[in-house]
């Protein structure tokens, strides 16, 4: 078949015959000759440690896929097999997105490994749409275009771009809709499916991977999105697709299938190949049939299967079948490459970091000021407390009771402010999914990310409730009603919240599970409260475990707070006050021998507690000291955020 002939069959969207051709010729034909685009997977093993602890102790491997080979052509490429046979670990390899440490085997793009760029030039829509649910249809797709687009391309084309997604994907009338969040009920499933594929095909992918693209939608819907799908394979984009069971009118609209059986290939080619080769093993079609349904029942484990008399074993049948035999020929002469070189390792992003910030940035500030119920919450509820607080302890006097009073009402600031962070986890975790499936995608770097979105979501998520409780606590208990006593319990408040924040962000970049993250945090936080200096005297303590006080945030808080407030105040029993100027007339007073104190001072109380405060250092020593803990935090959860895993 000459190399027009088949330039002319894609463009007739007559794929079969090029299939053909390619089954019994496709080493003689070079991509870059011919024109035509393809993936080739060659001979793919994929074997997963069963236990594998930081790379270091293996166990014994489950292999996955074994000796996988096929070739994808423009056009709808569906991968089916029964449940857990390997579909999804297929599509995410041909897609780079499994661990290429346990991958053995090619996958080539047009002959040749896939480029750095590999997974920006591709699409992935995953099983579970990840949406921005404030934003609207439109505004997510911009989104996608904004970042992924080349940098230079002006706005105005971008937007024409989206606009020619939103239309193919037959969007136009849900454009302007949000896509919806718990609150507030948006577009449909299969809306959300479309937008979510409009998302990647605005970028003009040539290969788009879809995992299970019908889960959740009706036959209706599902047809009607294969049928999308197809029209946009015909314009020369490779499809492929994970899916369970098509119905007819869904099988009938596949170019190739590739069907899988416990990890190996039954059969891989055209569907029309597909029909004649288990014709040709003995296993006619029925008329009616769908030969979806047909194949996977047929390749079915039950032994019961009405269809079969006596067991098959595919795989090896496929494999000893001539089908087979010309189809390992699909790996081109010139792509005899080393497996190292293949290895995608980088990813090389359409825009520059200063655009990403900008466009994530903007996004953030959106959705916050469109979902504003957790923030309204969160202050309200600070308000709340502190108004309970500012009642319990109101108006402290300058008596020994008063003293026992602040120190107590400045512990229960501090507590509030540190566990009022728990709640930062399950938005944490949620937004992680997005994250990871953003930057998988080649949207924007972890460092655009961790600034634009964790920063300015996490200062004024965390601080306006201080702010605002923190002022009313302050002003309600008779703190010190000095400026600049009042600006350094502000600040100490707010980089105690800022430090506590860091563990729930830290702990949910390091684990998946939200029950295991919420944990950890308040083990942390209780472990940490302990250490604060109200529960137990830290002078008390054995000197080798007196160290401890200063890993903990509550500690730290409490100092510069103690010293704030305490330092320079006398605490005096009423009957003895002075008049006027509220110092004791009498220091002390006697019963016999005895003599007790009448007076207290807040150095003595500080020096009891063993908090250090001579020094105008010691004030500022506990606020450095939690600057520095939520320095360190917020790098190492942007460390964790780099190396969290975003292959599967
Ligand atoms: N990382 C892993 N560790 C252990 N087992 C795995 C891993 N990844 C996949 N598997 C197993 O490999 C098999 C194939 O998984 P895969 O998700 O690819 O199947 P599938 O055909 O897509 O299934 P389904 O249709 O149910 O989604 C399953 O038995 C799965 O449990």
């Amino acid at each position: 078949m000459a190399i027009n002939d088949i330039n002319r069959k894609l463009l007739s969207n007559d794929f079969s015959s090029i299939h053909e051709h390619k089954l019994v010729d496709s080493v003689s034909i070079d991509s870059e000759e011919d024109g035509i685009v393809r993936l080739a997977y060659h001979k793919i093993d994929y074997a997963v440690p069963k236990i594998d602890i930081f790379g270091l102790i293996k166990f014994k491997e489950k292999q996955i896929l074994k000796n996988v080979s096929g070739i994808m052509y423009p056009g709808l490429n569906a991968i089916m097999g029964p449940t857990g046979s390997g579909k999804t670990t297929l599509l995410d390899i041909l897609a780079a997105r499994k661990d290429k440490r346990y991958i053995e085997g090619e996958v080539l793009m047009n002959d040749k490994p896939r480029s750095k760029q590999f997974k920006c030039i591709t699409g992935y829509v995953i099983q579970d749409d990840c949406l921005m649910g404030t934003l609207s249809v439109r505004e997510n797709i911009y989104f996608s275009a904004s970042l992924r687009l080349r940098n230079n391309m002006s706005s105005k084309k971008k937007r024409a771009k989206v606009q020619e997604a939103i239309e193919k994907l037959g969007l136009l009338a849900v454009a302007d809709t949000k896509i919806g969040t718990e609150f507030a009920r948006g577009v449909s499933g299969g809306e959300r499916k479309r937008t979510h594929i409009a998302m990647e095909l605005v970028i003009a992918p040539s290969v788009l991977f879809l995992d299970e693209p019908t889960t959740g939608l009706d036959a209706f819907t599902a047809v009607n999105l294969m049928k999308i799908l197809k029209k946009i394979g015909e314009e020369g984009k490779i499809i492929i697709m994970a899916i369970h069971q098509p119905r007819y009118a869904i099988f009938n609209l596949f170019d190739s299938i590739t069907l899988l059986s416990h990890g190996r290939t039954v059969y891989q080619g055209t569907t029309r190949e597909a029909i004649e080769y288990f014709s040709s093993q003995g296993y006619e079609c029925p008329a009616r049939e769908n030969p979806a349904d047909f194949f996977l029942d047929l390749i079915a484990d039950d032994e019961q299967n009405y269809l079969k008399n006596v067991p098959v074993n595919w795989p090896d049948r496929y494999e000893f079948s001539n089908t087979l035999q010309m189809r390992i020929q699909t790996k081109p002469k010139h792509a005899i490459i080393q497996l190292a070189s293949n290895a995608i390792t980088s990813t090389n992003y359409a825009s520059n970091i200063f655009w990403q910030t900008f466009v994530v940035g903007k996004r953030t500030i959106r959705n916050m000021i469109r979902s504003p119920t957790e923030f309204l919450l969160q202050v309200l509820i600070s308000t709340l407390f502190s108004i309970v607080i500012g009642l319990i302890y109101f108006q402290l006097k300058l008596t020994p009771s008063g003293l026992q009073n602040r120190a107590g009402a400045i512990f229960l600031m501090v507590t509030i402010q540190v566990f009022a962070n728990q709640s930062a986890i399950m938005a944490f975790m949620k937004e992680k999914a997005l994250f990871i499936h953003e930057n998988a995608n080649g949207y924007y770097r972890v460092s655009a990310y961790f600034f634009a979105n964790l920063m300015i979501d996490l200062f004024p998520k965390r601080i306006a409730p201080i702010l605002v409780g923190g002022t009313i606590m302050y002003f309600m208990t008779g703190f010190q009603r000095e400026f600049a006593k009042y600006s350094i319990y502000i600040l100490t408040t707010s980089v105690t919240t800022i430090a506590a924040s860091g563990f729930p962000l830290l702990y949910g970049s390091m684990v998946n599970s939200f029950a295991v993250a919420s944990l950890l945090t308040a083990v942390t936080f209780v472990t940490m409260m302990i250490f604060g200096g109200l529960l137990v005297n830290i002078t008390t303590l054995p000197t080798w475990l007196q160290w401890i006080q200063y890993l903990s945030v509550f500690r730290l808080a409490i100092i510069t707070l103690s010293i704030n407030e305490l330092k320079g105040l006398t605490f005096c029993y009423d009957e003895f006050r002075g008049l006027g100027n509220g110092t004791c007339h009498r220091e002390s007073i006697s019963f016999g021998n005895i003599n007790i104190s009448t007076v207290e001072t807040g150095e003595m109380y500080l020096k009891e507690q063993g908090i250090p405060y001579e020094n105008e250092f010691d004030l500022w020593a506990g606020v450095a000291g939690l600057f520095c803990y939520a320095c360190i935090l917020l790098i190492l959860t942007y460390v964790l955020l780099r190396i969290v895993k975003k292959e599967k």
